[in-house]
């Protein structure tokens, strides 16, 4: 339960839509409360005059008797309904305002986890898997959403119910009072369990469901590997059994559902039974009146449902509070990588050192980069060449800041960057990653991404400079072309394109490019290179890369092995060390790199 105080602050927020929900909370009772009384009034009145009524021999005073009762009756009648209709409409207002702001409520924490969600580093998205991260904004918000609008709004009627009606029923009779409300906290208490075991199978349904959904979308996804491997068969009888499985507990499931409903008609009628058997033989003692009576079983359907809500909430709250300290869990962690309290932003001309960086990733225990020390001065271009593995990528992670070494120091312009505010340090390089992500929208919104105010000339020239622009206007569309799910639309090295179209946007003073031609063809490629070859002519650029360009001068390339550089210099110098360089060289002019990169 203490884990649901962290969203005091909501209730706090929207505190006056929630203090006017229990206003009219509490005036649709009372309006509700009228009508048992009424009846009480009837039968009373009924009582009373029936063996007056008996006594009446003449026909004529016997006919205006019963018009007179019957407009008697028309007037309860009417004002029950009346009071009916208003306790209806200040029910409506209570929804519309404690479910509307439950939905508020909802609304600005999916709002506040997705904004914490942004804000915490890498490390925490590889230590959590994407299924988790999306259940935790979508399910636990909404079992939440339970808390504080269902839950609240129903605790507060039953409350309210259950304070006035003991109070009118211990003013007719404490005795029948204890007969009538005995039943009712084991109706309660049954209720939670059966709660609790159909919310254990609908949890075990969810995730089986889930699970078909996995495998389902992993068929689709990888549809080319399944056909290609002939696997279609295997592939429909692993997504039946998983089916069955989801069938037998949705059936034992309905099972549970269909005792619910005939298990509490059996309770609510057994109050009833009690209610008016223990009732009758008051009346019988003439303690109270047939009026009590009729009074007392509506007072028991009155309070069947809040009663019955004790136990549906009760299971409701549990289960958002489980959710609550899920999502305190993910809100309370603080990302490692932040801007210092001394942070600057600057403006960045492009000098990087990295001095004797030591760099282990936390998650694995894997060391990328040992005491690694390069400098490079303002609009250099450098070459990071390298095995598989060798850590040039997590090179490219440090300069950026998507982790921060243990050992040593990265500076951009003789400045650690610890001291550069992140905004300013990210907002000035410019890095193309290995693995392209590009997002279901059109060309151009994906090129666009590096500068949402770029207009359409700025978008194109960046994609000619990616030798993209031809293919683009080849499609229908042209720029406006919609990139399916995960760019299924476009060939590997299409996508490569417009990732680097999108970093060249961007136009800072660095560059990194993290291995991005590798699915280019080597005629695009040495398009490719060579737009590059003016474009960076003033900025500071890394390329990393498994094969060398020759038509590039780079005035630093160095070659990286097991997190160390192995080698360094120009393209003269590393040829002439005669080591893995001259080597790749020689057998990339041979045509054999393939065997040197697999190696
Ligand atoms: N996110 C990560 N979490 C844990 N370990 C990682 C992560 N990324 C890389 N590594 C490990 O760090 C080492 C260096 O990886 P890195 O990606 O920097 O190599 P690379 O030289 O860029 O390789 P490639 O040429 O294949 O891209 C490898 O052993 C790799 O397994």
């Amino acid at each position: 339960m203490k884990h649901l105080a962290a969203l005091n602050k909501y209730f706090i927020t929207y505190k006056w839509r929630f203090l006017l929900g229990l206003l009219f909370t509490a005036i649709s009772i009372v309006f509700s409360i009228f009508q048992p009384i009424m009846v009480r009034q009837i039968f009373d009145l009924l009582e009373q005059n029936l063996n007056t009524y008996g006594l009446v021999s003449d026909t004529k005073l016997r006919g205006a008797f019963r018009n007179d009762f019957t407009a008697v009756l028309a007037f309860y009648g009417i004002i029950i309904l009346v009071f009916a209709l208003l306790s209806g409409f200040f029910m409506f207002l209570q929804r519309q305002t404690l479910v509307v702001m439950s939905r508020f409520i909802e609304y600005d924490l999916k709002n506040d986890v997705y904004e914490h969600y942004q804000r915490l580093d890498l490390n925490f998205f590889k230590m959590h898997r994407t299924g988790d991260l999306m259940s935790r904004i979508t399910e636990d918000v909404s079992r939440v959403r339970m808390y504080v609008g269902p839950a609240v709004m129903y605790t507060t009627r039953t409350l309210i119910m259950l304070v006035i009606i003991v109070y009118l029923m211990l003013e007719v009779n404490p005795m029948l009072t204890l007969y009538t409300l005995f039943p009712l906290p084991i109706l309660a208490i049954t209720i939670y369990y059966v709660n609790h075991i159909i919310h254990q199978k609908s949890e075990r349904i969810q995730a089986q469901l889930s699970g078909i959904t996995s495998i389902a979308q992993e068929s689709y996804s990888g549809i080319r590997v399944i056909k290609s491997y002939v696997q279609e068969d295997n592939t429909v009888n692993f997504f039946d059994k998983a089916s069955e499985d989801y069938k037998q507990s949705s059936i034992s499931l309905a099972k549970t559902d269909a005792m619910y409903q005939p298990a509490m008609a059996l309770m609510i009628g057994l109050s009833v039974i009690l209610t008016i058997f223990t009732g009758g033989l008051q009346v019988m003692n003439g303690t109270i009146t047939v009026g009590n009576l009729a009074e007392f079983v509506i007072y028991v359907n009155m309070l069947t449902f809040p009663i019955f809500s004790i136990g549906w909430v009760a299971s409701m709250v549990q289960r958002a509070a489980a959710s609550q300290q899920r999502l305190n869990e993910f809100l309370q962690i603080r990302p490692d990588i932040k801007d210092s309290p001394d942070a600057q932003a600057v403006i960045i001309k492009g000098g990087i050192r990295l001095e004797n960086v030591s760099f282990t990733y936390p998650h694995t225990g894997i060391t990328a980069l040992k005491h690694f020390n390069l400098s490079i001065q303002p609009g250099q271009k450098v070459a990071v060449i390298g095995r598989t593995g060798a850590g040039k990528s997590t090179l490219a992670q440090l300069l950026i800041r998507m982790y921060d070494p243990q050992e040593g120091r990265v500076e951009i312009d003789g400045l650690d960057i610890r001291g550069i505010k992140l905004e300013s340090l990210r907002e000035q390089i410019s890095y193309v990653p290995q693995d392209v992500f590009l997002f279901s929208d059109s060309i151009t919104n994906n090129i666009r991404f590096a500068r949402p105010d770029a207009d359409m000339e700025t978008v194109k020239r960046a994609a000619r400079q990616a030798s993209i622009e031809k293919d683009i206007t080849q499609f229908r569309e042209g720029f406006d072309t919609m990139i399916g799910e995960r760019g299924v639309t476009l060939s590997g090295g299409q996508k490569q394109r417009i990732s680097i179209a999108r970093g060249l946007l961007k136009d800072p003073n660095v560059m990194v490019f993290d291995d991005c031609l590798s699915a280019v063809d080597a005629k695009t490629e040495k398009e490719i290179i060579s737009n590059l070859y003016d474009y960076l002519q003033h900025k500071t650029a890394i390329i990393i890369t498994h094969r060398i360009f020759t038509l590039f001068e780079f005035d630093k390339i160095v070659v990286l092995d097991e997190g160390a550089i192995v080698e360094e210099g120009t393209h003269e110098e590393l040829l002439s060390l005669n080591g893995y360089y001259a080597n790749l060289y020689a057998r990339q002019q041979s045509g054999e790199e393939d065997i040197v990169m697999a190696s």
